[in-house]
């Protein structure tokens, strides 16, 4: 881990830049795959598949007798968890629904403001390093909730051609309507143009590597919609003398053992702090079974030691996390003055992990520094605010000159017209 002193503000930027490739470097790899599945389609996306994930298999929609194999191999105890966790997302996602909202904005002028289902939803479910059926509750709870009539789900095969047991009783239990085996690049290229096999969405959604991730960003140049980058993860810490060493490195191994580009950043006003959390991550680190992977993430990340809590605030919000974790005193201050994040987490016992699996938050979240102008998944993902008016005779007697003196400014005449003749009826 990279200890750093003090670092002037000119610095933050270089200091916390993440371990992954741009844009740019993956972007033409994408358009070069997304072009042969518009020309070629299925075909393009089992070569993609057999390339990336060794998977040979032809049919990659998954079939009834998959779904019922995949049934029998979750055990009884992973039913149950997945029950627990699947109650509390989906009363966090319920409680996200809203009323109608209406106006009389002048009288006789109603406006008012629905909200409505995106139709076709595609969702994207990691599975090259960890099948994250957790993925699957996060996505498809609020897409039911939300209405959503066409849920369909990608994810990468193993090898022999297969999609993890959890994965697809996940999906079954919250009504995905088809799922494919497909993943990566491929998969978003898919879901984007649609193949012989894999129907077209009108907006995609999901975590994934750094692929998948600019995959959604391209798919966007092409008129599909995405919830946004959700990236490899990332935690940062803020923590005091209050915290217990042992748990925040816990919780910073428990994002590096993502991927060897997940990031996680530890930032105190406290030496020993520093040390102590330091000191914990690399004992932790090597009873996992995952040591190899998040070693490496380890080894990129970063323990930032810094004046005052203000200006640790300040790079926070300048860093802007995908999860940010509070053990302070002060977590007022933290909670009051955080801008930038995608989910925060207070407190000694307040672990990430629960919001990855089961408190009821949803786990998609912004990545890359994205917190600053995106929200993580929620219900209002997976649907669009529809505005209405309704004006009556006396409604248009009292705003329709208005109307006229302004499109006479912009040079609209025709526009003008369009209340000139009512006002002509009414008046
Ligand atoms: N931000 C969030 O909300 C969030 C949530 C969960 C997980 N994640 C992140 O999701 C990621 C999951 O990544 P993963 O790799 O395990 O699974 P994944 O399903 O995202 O990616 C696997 C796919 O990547 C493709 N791929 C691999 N190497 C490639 C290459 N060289 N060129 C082109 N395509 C290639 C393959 O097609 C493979 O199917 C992790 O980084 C994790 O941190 C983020
Ligand atoms: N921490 C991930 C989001 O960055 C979500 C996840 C799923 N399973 C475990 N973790
Ligand atoms: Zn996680």
């Amino acid at each position: 881990m990279k200890k750093i002193n003090n670092p002037t503000r000119n610095t933050w930027s270089e200091i916390l830049k993440r371990p992954t490739q741009s844009f740019a470097d993956i972007e033409e790899t994408v358009k070069g795959i997304f072009k042969e599945i518009q020309q070629k389609g299925d075909v393009a996306v089992q070569k993609y598949t057999s390339l990336f994930d060794g998977s040979t298999s032809v049919n990659s929609l998954v079939t009834k007798e998959e779904m019922e194999e995949a049934n029998a191999l979750v055990s009884k105890e992973l039913k149950m968890a997945i029950e627990l966790a699947k109650n509390n997302i989906f009363k966090f996602h319920e409680a996200q629904k809203s009323q109608k909202i209406e106006v009389e904005t002048t009288e006789g002028v109603f406006c008012w403001q629905e909200k409505r289902p995106i139709q076709k939803v595609g969702l994207y479910i990691p599975g090259g390093s960890a099948p994250l059926f957790s993925t699957v509750l996060m996505l498809a709870i609020p897409a039911k909730i939300a209405g959503c009539t066409e849920i369909i789900l990608c994810s990468p095969p193993n090898k022999q051609g297969k999609i993890n047991p959890a994965i697809l009783y996940a999906a079954n239990l919250c009504g995905v309507t088809k799922i494919f085996k497909v993943g990566g690049i491929q998969a978003i290229g898919a879901m984007t143009f649609g193949t012989e096999t894999i129907p077209q969405v009108y907006k995609i959604f999901g975590p994934g590597n750094q692929f998948v991730t600019v995959a959604k960003q391209v798919a966007t140049q092409f008129g599909v919609g995405i919830d946004m980058p959700a990236g490899p993860s990332e935690l940062l810490v803020y923590a005091d003398v209050t915290c217990v060493p042992s748990f925040v490195a816990s919780d910073l191994l428990s994002q590096a053992e993502h991927g060897s580009d997940s990031q996680v950043v530890l930032v105190t006003t406290n030496k020993e702090v520093l040390e102590a959390v330091e000191k914990e991550v690399y004992l932790q680190l090597e009873k996992l079974p995952r040591k190899e992977i998040a070693a490496q993430a380890i080894e990129k990340s970063k323990l930032i030691l810094i004046e005052n809590e203000q200006l640790a605030l300040e790079l926070i919000n300048e860093y802007a996390p995908e999860h940010f974790i509070i053990c302070s005193k002060n977590e007022e201050f933290f909670i009051n003055g955080i801008q930038n994040a995608g989910s925060v987490f207070i407190g000694n016992f307040t672990p990430e992990s629960a919001g990855d699996y089961a408190s009821g938050t949803n786990h998609t979240l912004p990545t890359n520094g994205f917190a600053k102008t995106y929200s993580g998944v929620n219900l209002d993902s997976f649907m669009k605010s529809m505005t209405f008016q309704k004006i009556t005779e006396k409604g248009i007697q009292n705003i329709g000159k208005s109307i006229e003196i302004m499109a006479e400014a912009e040079g609209l005449q025709a526009h003008k017209n369009a209340v000139t003749l009512r006002l002509n009826k009414v008046n």
